[in-house]
């Protein structure tokens, strides 16, 4: 963790070897030299003088930006999408091209929950957004490191960013609301389970996987469609943290994962990930026991299992993190030809929720943000003016459509298929987390499991308790038994929860 000798401890120290001298002359913002003597600053009448006080104090007080409303804190990083396995028969984007085809791109991971200044081995799950400066435009995929969400009725939002967040009245994090929402919308448990087990506290970025969750929609140069979930398979392993480390941590070094992040890039130790999908055909779609478009759902690895598509790496930390990784602008909407994205109702209020937030966030040019530009090819188009910065403005083009002088003319895809139109009902049953509890996690993840699981509980209500206990017999008789156990015995409780700190 955190080391007086390395690369993040470091940086200004190495700033400063790189450098010859000091890097030029100190200006106002408007670009004139302050004459400055120490010792006389700010008490003096010199004129500049002055105008450098008022420049510097005004725009101290506009530092802040509203922060995200969730992932607020994060690192992020850049680097390369190498094609290693050709699925051009699938999907005609240009990404995927050709083999050994290498495209840029740019990652953000954050916790969920905590704010812009909060720790980073909170309990929750972590998001996994990713932009692909591809040659048609940026291509994002936003998604979590656990391969389900929590809800599919994108109604449920704002209520359930409500009961995570604090408490309107003290101000605090409380564990009735949280236990609230879960038991009332059961199938949130089946994410839970996760979070509760080792996975809710991931040992860094590096050793996370990632899940684009929805299961998109692409289609080839024939206009013929697949489904696919896009998974990133941490090269270096999957590695968790237990409450405990989790706990230290939190007291020791609050900002871990963005320091392991940035050391590890630093030191050239970077971190990859083999990017693969599942593969699902229309047939397969119709066939399927249950929605596979249902966010709250697996696709079963073992009937649709892992094709490799590529390698993720990232080698390159930001210069200047609130350039770079603050003012990124994530959006399920940025697809390319070829990606339809999610045909489900929450992909369709997520394509306006993160534009929505942005405008409010960064303001209506924030797609002009230099780590936002799609790098690898011109905007022609008819927005204009407003909020810098607006780079050229697209000059003197036509700025209306249509037009008969040589304006941008739209791109014709004769065929583009129809987005597949989907009625969806509620997700409502828990052979999925029964078959994750069962099968999937290790003996000592079902331990923390119960045992995370019961120390949060513990803080709610009784009527919450015993109405999670009774969804956990669901899961599975053995898992309600354990957690009814727990809550009845009388340990003192030792373990962490987010909802601590
Ligand atoms: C599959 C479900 C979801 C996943 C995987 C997911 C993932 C993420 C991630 C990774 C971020 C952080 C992006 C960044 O690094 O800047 C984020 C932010 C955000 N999400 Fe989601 N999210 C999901 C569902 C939703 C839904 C249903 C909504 C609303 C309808 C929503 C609204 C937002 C908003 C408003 C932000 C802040 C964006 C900003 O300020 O730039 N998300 N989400």
């Amino acid at each position: 963790s955190h080391v007086p000798g390395d690369p993040a401890a470091q940086q200004i120290v190495q700033f400063k070897q790189r450098t010859e001298g000091p890097v030029g002359i100190l200006k106002t913002s408007a670009g004139s030299p302050i004459e400055y003597k120490e010792g006389y600053s700010s008490i003096t009448s010199n004129l500049i003088q002055h105008e450098y006080l008022m420049d510097s104090l005004t725009h101290l007080v506009r530092e802040r930006l509203p922060e995200r409303i969730v992932h607020a804190k994060a690192g992020g990083a850049f680097g390369y999408f190498e094609v290693t396995h050709d699925i051009s028969h699938l999907c005609k984007a240009k990404l995927f091209e050709s083999i050994g085809k290498k495209t840029p791109v740019a990652a953000r991971f954050s916790p969920v929950v905590v704010e812009r200044g909060g720790i980073d081995t909170s309990r929750d799950a972590r998001g996994f957004a990713v932009k692909f400066y591809t040659e048609e435009g940026n291509f994002d995929i936003v998604g979590f490191n656990t391969p389900m969400y929590v809800y599919k009725d994108p109604l449920l939002f704002t209520t359930f960013v409500h009961s995570q967040k604090r408490n309107p009245a003290t101000n605090l994090n409380d564990l009735n609301m949280f236990w609230d929402f879960l038991t009332l919308r059961p199938e949130s448990l089946h994410m839970f389970l996760l979070i509760f087990s080792d996975r809710g506290i991931p040992d860094g970025y590096r050793h996370m996987p990632g899940f684009g969750i929805h299961t998109f929609e692409v289609y080839n140069d024939h206009g013929e469609t697949s489904y696919l979930r896009f998974h990133f398979v941490p090269d270096a392993g999957i590695r968790n943290l237990n409450s405990e480390e989790g706990r230290r941590l939190a007291a020791d070094d609050p900002d871990y994962a963005t320091r392991d992040l940035y050391n590890a890039i630093a030191k050239g130790d970077f971190p990859s990930w083999t990017v693969a999908v599942q593969i699902l055909s229309l047939e397969d779609v119709k066939r399927m026991p249950f929605d596979p478009f249902d966010v709250t759902k697996v696709i079963p690895l073992d009937e649709f299992p892992l094709h490799p598509v590529g390698r993720f790496v990232l080698n390159k930390n930001p210069i200047n993190y609130f350039a770079e990784i603050e003012q990124l602008a994530y959006s399920p909407a940025n697809l390319v030809p070829g990606i339809l994205g999610g045909p489900d109702k929450l992909f369709e209020a997520r394509r306006l929720a993160y534009r929505d937030a942005q405008y409010y966030r960064l303001g209506a040019n924030f797609n002009k943000i230099p780590v936002n530009c799609p790098l690898q090819t011109a905007v022609l188009n008819y927005n204009r003016d407003g909020r810098a910065p607006l780079q050229d403005n697209n000059r003197d083009n036509p700025n209306y459509f249509p037009n008969s002088f040589h304006g941008p003319v739209p791109y014709i895809d004769e065929k583009r298929p129809r987005n597949l139109q989907l009625i969806q009902d509620e997700s409502r049953n828990f052979e999925q987390a029964r078959e994750l509890y069962v099968n999937e996690l290790t003996k000592q993840e079902r331990d923390s499991l119960v045992s995370n699981a019961v120390a949060s509980l513990r803080q709610a209500a009784g009527f919450l308790q015993e109405r999670a206990v009774k969804w956990f017999s669901l899961i599975h008789s053995d898992l309600g038994a354990r957690i009814a156990h727990g809550l009845k015995s009388n340990q003192t409780n030792t373990e962490y929860h987010w909802q601590d700190y």
